[in-house]
């Protein structure tokens, strides 16, 4: 008998997975830039979520301003990466991947070097000409992660409500 053939346009997992990211970037109140981070363990499943936001308590007690010389977000914010590692419910992140909307910099790769996880998935490197951001390549390698740009098929994703 011949078998009905399920639909071929499903969201593939890689796909999904920056979604999911690029969905919990939606949340961030950062003015400037959105981040979202997604972890997945070795069985394909997400373990933990975050964007970059406030710590906890602090919203909109803190300013999201930009420039450096004055009170800024830089001394405060929580990175989306910091947050979902954070937000995994005590599973390990050993052998994980991260999907991430902006390559993680210096203070991220530390938590992702440390953490076990063993390879993230990028969709912007923007900020790659930054100091901060070439140690983080650095000890990335270094640290043997596979760092992989995430090949963009296709602009968007329509998530209809009705
Ligand atoms: O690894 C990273 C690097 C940065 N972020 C967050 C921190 C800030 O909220 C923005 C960057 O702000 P700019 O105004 O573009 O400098 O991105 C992060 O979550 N993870
Ligand atoms: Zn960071």
């Amino acid at each position: 008998m011949a078998l009905t053939p399920g639909r071929d346009d499903y969201l593939k997992d890689s796909k999904y997975f920056m979604a999911v990211a690029l969905l919990a970037a939606k949340r961030s109140k950062d003015p400037n830039t959105q981040v979202g981070a997604c972890i997945v363990n070795q069985e394909n499943k997400i373990v933990g979520i975050g964007h970059n936001q406030m710590p906890n308590g602090c919203d909109d007690k803190l300013t999201w301003a930009r420039d450096r010389t004055k009170d800024n977000k830089h001394l405060y914010v929580c990175h989306a990466e910091l947050n979902a590692i954070m937000n995994t419910n005590g599973a390990d992140v050993k052998g994980c991947s991260m999907y991430v909307a902006l390559f993680p910099c210096n203070e991220c790769a530390k938590l992702i070097i440390q953490g076990g996880i063993k390879e993230v998935i990028y969709l912007s490197d923007m900020y790659k000409d930054r100091d901060e951001f070439k140690a983080s390549r650095r000890m990335l390698e270094g640290a043997g992660i596979k760092l992989r740009p995430f090949e963009l098929e296709g602009t968007e994703i329509v998530i209809d409500f009705q």
